[in-house]
């Protein structure tokens, strides 16, 4: 018996999708006779100790992963389970991500007082997010609305809604619904008004590059059609040289091949890509469709600094 140590950060959040992941891995474990058994580690990462400032201030990619990688380096633990949203676009030599599971809703939400969706809150409503990728869009629709920085775990946003200290905000739906909350959605916001994060929604299970036997048990649980488009996602975010905290937002879905006269069901990979200003008087925004996640990444990014991304980016990251 083998007993996998799996690192997580304390978030409830956090800890409640690692505990999901261990369910779902222990089940195939038992059925496909790998005789493993799982162990939680919490980990403090330095996203977590610094709560009070935007993310884009303290900068630095992987606020949330770089210790744990590191303790998977150390063999202290032997996988974790990330948002993929927060996992930076390399990882450190001698680790791999094992598993990327189906992803179940990309979207982002609206979470209001009184039940009123984006189209309904008040002129000069005030809503929190800490994301410039949401409040940029937001701003673009909705210019009356007042956005304002809210941080913390998602309990806590959702405790400063109901103290009245906002009107509504901004969460990703995937994070309510692990926890069980999606009672608390008020409304989804279209893909169309709000691109997602790159890779919201989805989890990505990392591990050793060596760890075989580890490996084999999560590519039963890895789902490819995830997998492939997170990866248009995610190229298209580093060829921006992007990161979870500056505007840019992307999503990309398995669609009915366009060329396909034949009826034979054939699907393509659609991936539309966006950069926007953080008041939003910019939005650009590019969609192109194919079978290769990495050509389409970088399609989209070139349509993007061919009008301009690059400046916009500087600009915020200046
Ligand atoms: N930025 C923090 C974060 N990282 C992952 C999630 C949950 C959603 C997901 O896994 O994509 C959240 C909360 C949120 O944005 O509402």
């Amino acid at each position: 018996m083998r007993t996998i140590v799996v690192g997580s950060r304390q978030s409830v959040l956090a800890l409640t999708q690692t505990g999901q992941v261990i369910d779902a891995l222990q089940h195939l474990s038992d059925e496909h006779g790998f005789d493993f058994q799982f162990e939680v580690k919490k980990i403090v990462t330095k996203g977590d100790r610094i709560l009070d400032v935007s993310l884009s201030k303290v900068g630095g990619k992987g606020l949330f992963v770089k210790e744990i990688e590191q303790a998977m380096l150390d063999k202290e633990i032997d996988m974790a389970v990330h948002s993929m949203k927060d996992m930076p676009s390399e990882l450190p030599d001698g680790l791999i991500n094992g598993a990327v599971p189906l992803r179940v809703d990309s979207r982002d939400c609206l979470i209001s007082i009184g039940g009123l969706n984006l189209d309904q809150l008040p002129q000069g409503a005030k809503v929190g997010t800490s994301s410039l990728r949401r409040s940029s869009q937001l701003k673009a629709y909705r210019p009356d609305l007042q956005l304002e920085f809210i941080r913390g775990n998602i309990d806590s946003r959702l405790r400063k809604l109901e103290n009245g200290e906002f009107d509504a905000i901004l969460l990703a739906a995937a994070g309510l619904y692990r926890m069980g909350w999606e009672d608390r959605v008020t409304s989804y916001l279209s893909v169309d008004v709000c691109l997602p994060a790159v890779g919201q929604g989805a989890l990505g299970i990392e591990c050793r590059e060596d760890d075989t036997d580890l490996r084999k048990l999560l590519s039963l649980y890895n789902d490819e059609s995830t997998m492939l488009t997170v990866a248009a996602e995610r190229t298209f975010l580093s060829a921006l040289n992007g990161g979870c905290q500056v505007p840019i937002g992307a999503h990309a879905v398995w669609v009915d091949d366009p060329s396909d006269h034949s009826q034979k069901g054939s699907k393509v990979i659609q991936l539309t890509g966006m950069v926007g200003s953080p008041d939003g008087d910019i939005i650009l925004k590019e969609t192109v469709t194919g079978i290769h996640p990495e050509k389409l990444g970088l399609e989209v990014a070139d349509r993007l600094i061919a009008q301009g991304a690059e400046s916009i980016l500087a600009q915020v990251r200046g």
